[in-house]
């Protein structure tokens, strides 16, 4: 018998996940980055000692370069904190079930959207549909939509969806689909051969189509008719008055899983379901994203209040109809369990071609530095596809005592009516309602930052809590990628504004964070606070080498001399790692390349504009905005997107940027090139920054091909080709000091 009840208690001992420091390739690294240390410190030295005199020309232009490869150098070292420990964590679901069975806690999925043209319902409530029908009991889950955009397109696509789920959901879990998304599913799987199974498949299938057709159709008259209309109460929310950015609240249960008619086809129940459109008024700051998620937290508290949220961005669909199990395994974990504050997973994208033509895979990122982050305990929040413990996100902190029982803590079956909860909720969605609260400081997402996950996560681990960051077999989640170097750029700017402003506030790592997280981790987030300021460095090397160039002055040391080594050391040496991570991550050779040429277009585009404006509002002149990522895209740019041909189109300003230093690389290549012809030689001392021009010249060709050779309606347009010509031309006159 006793030994029976030691098995038990072993059984019960075992963890449900484990944490593993990479070691194989540990000391290979650091051996590496010390030797690129004593590069960089070579270089600083030679720069040091070699500053030209007062008479010679080039001085300043000197001083410069030094600067630009001092803080060059000091990027490098204080990020170095993320390859130093690079975890893996591994889950056992198996044991999980055996041990909790179906006392499982409830969660609250959280789905977000802001704009029915940018973010088609369609796409959103295929979504919706995907983790309404994860692999755990309905009875325990709650879907929340918040719908930013106050649609009644919206509205309508998820009563749609609402209804569709009664047949989607059983189809699912009769047949294991992967993925849930139905959008996804039909566009990934053909009929299958089984004709059982087919003829099932069809008729979904066919349901799926008809109800695509009536909420596009609705779409494309632009309005909902009478008969639509009289099919819900809800739709008596939308009047003539309502607008996007002014109308009161709105809340809609349209699945309440209390109700015993609530079941699908099968009998079961189904999972609850919420629409949401938070008060919007123009007198009040609405807060995007994160006052979106703040509404969403307290509706879902009258509601459902599970202990457990997950939160996803409208295009993220569960690609893993296991990954709640999965991230229970370290929320229920006996020993650390109740440390852990958020399980992150990776951010992926469905919609990636061959060689990933604009990065955004980054899989150097994901695979490591990412995880290296979780090395810290500093797993960062990337707002979606991350589940949260409500206590932590709501502005808790963490005590020895904290226990954190997810079963018991919470009243998850609430005996209000829907009538009461629906008009209890619209108080919590209200503009007024966060008024002189916390809402938005301690409690929940902070506010007025534009990377409001970073933020967020950064003040959770600042409260004593340890995140997690998971990147599993299968990817839990897939999204939409931005698939034009428009979008992509806009973007980063967006993240990196906001990260340079964390970095500016209060909130910078090494003050904020000082003695609350952990060394690694403060050095950690500045790889990503400090994106900003790289541009700088970044356009100072690309443009100042090749003005000199052109004038005939030196600004490297010759290929002869000893002092060129560190130079070409550290060049080499660090994308040979580049090159190695790339590959160990299983990208192309290719797909490293591009990422080269997209690394040296958002620092010479995006992040100069983010350095600028952050500056700008620090400085209290504007106010920056939250630009919603388009995941659509025309037909025929969607079709050069595919080819893997990078889309221009616009004649934006980052698009004259990225012209005019390709052309005035090219002159200042071309001009080396001719003093070698006219018989100068090399012993010049411009051999390397007629090496760096060329590979500037090289990371452009398709640039020139834009500007040049195209003649399809991606091409740079004809006014951003002038004037990039006339500025390059310009900057060829700029005199040298
Ligand atoms: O006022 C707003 C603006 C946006 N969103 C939603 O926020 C999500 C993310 O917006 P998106 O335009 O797709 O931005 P991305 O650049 O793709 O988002 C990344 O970066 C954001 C921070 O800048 C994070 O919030 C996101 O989770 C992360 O995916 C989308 O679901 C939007 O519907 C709102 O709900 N309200
Ligand atoms: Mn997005």
């Amino acid at each position: 018998m006793g030994g029976h009840v030691g098995g038990e208690e072993a059984h019960e001992a075992q963890p449900l996940f484990e944490t593993e420091v990479s070691k194989g390739t540990k000391l290979a690294y650091r051996v590496y980055a010390v030797t690129v240390l004593i590069g960089i410190c070579s270089i600083w030295v030679y720069r040091s000692m070699n500053i030209p005199t007062a008479e010679e020309k080039g001085r300043w232009a000197w001083i410069g370069m030094f600067m630009a490869e001092l803080w060059f150098g000091f990027y490098w070292i204080i990020t170095q904190s993320v390859r130093w420990n690079v975890t893996h964590r591994y889950t056992f679901k198996d044991r999980l079930i055996n041990r909790y069975g179906d006392k499982l806690p409830a969660v609250d999925i959280f789905v977000c959207t802001a704009d029915p043209t940018m973010e088609p319902p369609t796409m959103v409530i295929s979504t919706v549909l995907s983790v309404m029908s994860y692999n755990y009991p309905p009875d325990k889950l709650s879907v929340y939509l918040s719908d930013d955009g106050g649609s009644e397109f919206t509205f309508h696509a998820l009563l749609e969806a609402s209804r569709f789920s009664k047949h989607w959901i059983p189809f699912c879990k009769k047949f294991s689909v992967e993925p849930r998304s139905p959008l996804a599913y039909f566009a990934q799987n053909s009929k299958p051969e089984d004709p059982k199974v087919a003829k099932e498949w069809l008729a979904i299938k066919k349901l799926y189509e008809e109800m695509k057709c009536r909420i596009e159709s609705a779409i494309e008259k632009g309005c909902i008719s009478k008969d639509i209309r009289d099919q819900h109460k809800g739709f008596s929310e939308w009047n003539s008055e309502v607008t996007k950015q002014d109308h009161q609240p709105i809340v809609q249960i349209l699945i309440d899983r209390r109700n015993p008619d609530a079941v699908d086809d099968d009998g079961h129940q189904l999972p609850t379901l919420v629409y949401v459109a938070r008060e919007k008024r123009p007198q009040f700051p609405h807060n995007f994203k994160a006052g979106s998620m703040n509404s969403l937290i307290r509706v879902s508290s009258e509601i459902s209040n599970a202990p457990i949220i997950l939160n996803v961005d409208c295009d993220m669909y569960s690609n893993n109809s296991d990954a709640i199990k999965e991230a229970l395994c370290f929320f229920m974990d006996k020993e650390r369990g109740h440390m852990i504050s958020y399980v992150q997973y990776p951010q992926s994208y469905d919609n990636i071609t061959k060689n990933d033509i604009y990065s955004n895979v980054s899989s150097a990122v994901h695979k490591i530095e990412l995880r290296g982050m979780d090395g810290w305990d500093g797993a960062l929040f990337c707002g979606t596809g991350c589940f949260h413990r409500r206590e932590s996100l709501c502005g808790l902190k963490f005590s020895k005592n904290y226990r954190g029982e997810l079963n018991s803590l919470f009243n998850t079956t609430k005996d209000s009516s829907v009538h009461d909860m629906e008009q209890g909720s619209k108080v919590l969605a209200s503009c007024s309602y966060e008024k002189g609260t916390q809402w938005g400081k301690e409690m929940g997402l902070v506010y007025g930052c534009l990377v409001e996950d970073i933020i967020t996560g950064l003040t959770i681990q600042c409260r004593g809590w340890k995140p997690v960051y998971y990147n599993p077999e299968r990817t839990a989640f897939l999204g939409v990628a931005p698939n034009t170097l428009d979008i992509s750029l806009v973007q980063h700017k967006r993240w990196c504004e906001g990260m340079f402003q964390i970095f500016l506030s209060k909130y910078c790592p090494f003050t904020y964070g000082y003695d609350k997280i952990k060394l690694g981790a403060q050095t950690g987030y500045c790889l990503y606070l400090l994106w900003a300021p790289n541009s700088i460095a970044l356009l100072y090397y690309l443009i100042i080498p090749s003005i000199c160039l052109l004038h005939g002055i030196p600004l490297f040391p010759e290929v002869s001399s000893l002092w060129f080594l560190p130079f070409a050391y550290v060049y080499a040496a660090r994308n040979a790692c580049g090159i190695a991570e790339a590959l160990a991550c299983g990208d192309t050779l290719k797909a490293w390349w591009n990422s080269q040429r997209m690394w040296y277009f958002r620092r010479t585009t995006s992040y100069l504009f983010a350095f600028i404006d952050t500056i700008t509002r620090q400085l209290g002149f504007s106010q920056s905005a939250f630009s919603i990522t388009a995941k659509v895209v025309d037909d025929d740019v969607l079709e050069r997107y595919e080819e893997g041909t990078m889309e221009f189109g616009t004649s934006s300003v980052m698009f004259t940027i990225i012209a005019t230093l390709s052309l005035l690389n090219f002159f200042g290549f071309t001009a080396g090139i001719l003093k070698i012809i006219w018989g100068y030689g090399f012993a010049e001392g411009l051999t390397v920054q007629i090496g760096l021009c060329l590979v500037v010249v090289v990371i452009n060709l398709p640039v020139y091909q834009a500007l040049f050779l195209r003649d399809d309606n991606g091409r740079i347009p004809s006014s951003v080709v002038f004037k990039s010509l006339v500025l390059a031309s310009l900057a060829c006159l700029i005199p040298v000091y």
